[in-house]
């Protein structure tokens, strides 16, 4: 049922930059593949909405098309339509673990190296063909196979689809990318060509002193002088031809732990290197997923086991990988030593198949690869202990006894991912987990939309895969207020720095809904469960939940409408192990009145739902706007509530919990100026410092000097 519902979501979400197509640098666009079809079939496309082109064939206008509103497909298929299709036009296929297997259209079949490389993805219909890296969906695989059986051809030849090239800007782009590359790689070194000295210190350095020169070798890492890196080679294609590199710098700290700091050319969000597959033998039907390219070196040198590292670890396990580890018929995922690699390594043999996949539970005596290695314990007796990912509906306690132990050891993994920004908001919800639903709500127009969205960007900005819905404003607004709390200035004033916290903010796992307005609460489940498996989305913000139902066309039971979405919200949130927040205006209340629990809009069903209830509290004031509270009045994780205040920083567009004492109602002197002597003249007054005149002080050392002057001077 996972799978099918996945099957629908495919084209209403945008990302922050357009995710490039790696894999088919050297073909166009999807799009292109489509028009082909379509001119060579002479008739019109199906199911093309203006939008539905471009985000459907999944790339690369986003960025000049950051508004295009997508309409979803009014016809969306099961992987059991997929299967008929497939028999309907006499095709082979394998069923396999994440797709399914058919000869490749794209080759001759007298020059086939393998008879089934063509994959097709069986959640989300995309298609990959691993001999000529030729990718598409559904739909663009459908229409090649209609113009072969038209024209009465055995394949279709994927040069044919070089007649359409990518646009100057992106040749140019990508082409800089591949010089960069080069670049990196031929002025770095083998790491086992570098003097003995030096290479131990290394090794040390990146705490990797038993990885031996042989693995180092034998997975071509080498060393990046002038930054100390090590470098990880990306060899791709039917050519195994270098497609990109990762850069890996280690810095230790005070308590004499290392911190790694990593770089990819490509960016990262099109870096789909999967580490050490070259040397995946074909008949191999074993291999050990890690998180680190270390942690792979760590895994080959002492198990001798195929073992793959993930391109960007526990963060995310790109589909457009899984035709690439469809031969292991036992996949062992070894993540990393926390909870969070251990919640992903979960999250992850859904997608791969549960059955094939065991899991190594981090713990004491599981500690990371590389640190496995290092600390001399036996990987592969760690290996074979992995459990079964795919577990029975009733357990015992037996079986839970290691996850209890692990929560109460890992209190603070377990309580989440930590604000940034917010030091309030983690003292009362200790962080932001998976798996919850948070209702917020808040007075009209008193800013939930512009707090939202920072506290969501805080979490994003550390790794937070994030997901908008933002039905009410557009995204180009709503990225426009993100990239203004992002860079924390004006940016209307510094025009000159856009592109660099542009450049900046496209590094995030940020992605769009390209939904707005009223919207059909299935096609959104869709889209959301569509996103969890193509992004590894952690957190979901459903902006706002009114707007999305329409409810002011309502002619039925608001209520009860509502009542059923938060429900579905709360199961999909529950199931896919991923946060979703809903804002929900509440119902009309007296303007003076504080806003409770049970003044969020509709039935008590919401705050019953949710595991936390977050309120926007807005003090009205008559001649300027009112200072705003966060109020957390649930909190189903440790049961801690509380109040604390926000101070609104109008350029940045952020809120920041005000410094202590900052906002006690402080006496001053007026015409402090030339008070001095003039004691007569002063008179007492009540002044309320805000923010932003605080910050006017702080930036001009005299003032502060002065006011310090003034104080004496008062108190004297
Ligand atoms: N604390 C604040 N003080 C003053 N202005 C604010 C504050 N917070 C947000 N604003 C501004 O108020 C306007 C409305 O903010 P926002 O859209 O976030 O409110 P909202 O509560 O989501 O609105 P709605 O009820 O329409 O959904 C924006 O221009 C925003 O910059």
């Amino acid at each position: 049922m996972w799978r099918s519902l996945l099957l629908r979501g495919t084209t209403c979400l945008l990302q922050v930059a357009a995710p490039r197509c790696l894999h088919q640098r050297h073909f166009p666009p999807l799009s292109c593949v489509r028009l082909l079809t379509q001119r060579l079939l002479h008739r019109p496309p199906k199911l093309l909405g203006k939008g539905y082109f471009l985000a459907h064939s999944g790339t690369r206008a986003y960025k000049k098309d950051a508004k295009s509103t997508v309409e979803f497909p009014t016809s969306p298929f099961t992987i059991t339509d997929i299967k008929h299709y497939l028999r309907s036009k006499e095709i082979l296929f394998h069923d396999g673990y994440s797709c399914l297997h058919i000869p490749s259209i794209f080759i001759n079949p007298s020059a086939r190296r393998d008879t089934f490389s063509l994959f097709i993805d069986k959640t989300t219909g995309q298609f990959l063909c691993k001999e000529t890296l030729v990718e598409g969906s559904w739909e663009d695989l459908q229409d090649c196979l209609e113009v072969m059986q038209k024209e009465e051809q055995d394949f279709l030849s994927p040069h044919v689809l070089l007649g359409y090239p990518e646009s100057m800007e992106e040749q140019e782009e990508r082409e800089s990318e591949l010089r960069e590359v080069q670049r990196i790689w031929s002025s770095s070194v083998p790491l086992t060509d570098v003097p003995e000295e030096e290479a131990l210190l290394i090794k040390t350095m990146f705490q990797i002193s038993k990885v031996s020169n042989a693995t180092l070798k034998k997975f071509g890492v080498r060393l990046f002088k002038p930054t100390k890196s090590l470098v990880f080679p990306w060899f791709g294609g039917p050519d195994s031809s270098l497609k990109g590199v990762k850069l890996l710098s280690a810095q230790s700290t005070d308590n004499n732990k290392v911190i790694y700091n990593e770089a990819t050319v490509p960016r990262c969000n099109s870096y789909y290197s999967l580490f050490g597959l070259p040397l995946v033998g074909r008949l191999d039907s074993e291999v050990v997923l890690t998180g680190s390219e270390l942690d792979t070196l760590a895994v080959s040198q002492a198990t001798g086991l195929p073992s793959v590292a993930l391109p960007r670890g526990d963060s995310c396990l790109p589909p457009i990988l899984l035709p690439y580890l469809e031969q292991f018929k036992r996949v062992t995922l070894w993540l990393g030593a926390d909870i969070r690699s251990w919640e992903a390594s979960k999250i992850y043999s859904r997608k791969l198949g549960l059955k094939r996949c065991s899991l190594v539970r981090p713990g004491e005596c599981r500690p990371c690869p590389v640190e496995a290695l290092a600390k001399g314990k036996n990987l592969g007796h760690i290996i074979k202990s992995s459990i079964p990912a795919a577990h029975k509906s009733i357990v015992s306690f037996k079986q839970l006894r290691e996850d209890v132990y692990g929560e109460l050891v890992n209190t603070e993994q377990v309580a989440g991912v930590k604000w940034a920004r917010f030091p309030e908001l983690n003292r009362i919800l200790k962080g932001h987990r998976k798996g919850e639903l948070t209702v917020f709500t808040g007075p009209t127009g008193s800013g939930k939309t512009t707090f939202i969205s920072e506290v969501a960007l805080d979490l994003c900005m550390q790794g937070v895969n994030t997901l908008w819905g933002s039905f009410e404003i557009n995204n180009v607004r709503l990225a426009k207020v993100m990239l203004t709390q992002f860079a924390m200035q004006r940016l209307e004033d510094n025009l000159e720095q856009y592109d660099f916290w542009a450049d900046k903010f496209e590094e995030l796992p940020l992605y769009f809904m390209t939904f707005h307005g009223q919207q059909n609460i299935k096609a959104v489940l869709d889209t959301m469960q569509h996103a969890v498996y193509l992004y590894d989305i952690n957190h979901i913000i459903i902006d706002n939940l009114q707007f999305m139902m329409g409810l002011e066309n309502l002619s039925v039971d608001k209520f009860a409408v509502q009542d059923h979405i938060i429900g579905a919200f709360r199961k999909f949130a529950t199931n896919s192990s991923c946060h979703v927040t809903l804002v929900i205006h509440p119902r009309k209340e007296e303007d003076d009145r504080e806003l409770q629990t049970a003044s969020i809009f509709g039935s008590a069903k919401a705050s019953q739902e949710a595991d936390n209830v977050l309120i926007l509290q807005e003090k009205k004031l008559v001649t300027c706007p009112g200072r705003r509270s966060l109020q957390v009045t649930k909190n189903r994780f440790d049961g801690d509530v509380g109040i604390f205040p926000l101070d609104f920083l109008k350029p940045s567009l952020t809120f920041a919990t005000p410094i202590k004492g900052k906002h006690k109602l402080r006496k001053v002197a007026s015409k402090m100026e030339n008070e001095e002597g003039e004691g007569k003249d002063v008179e007492i007054k009540k002044v309320e410092v805000t923010k932003e005149k605080a910050a006017k002080t702080a930036k001009t050392p005299r003032n502060v000097n002065n006011s310090a002057t003034r104080k004496e001077s008062v108190q004297k």
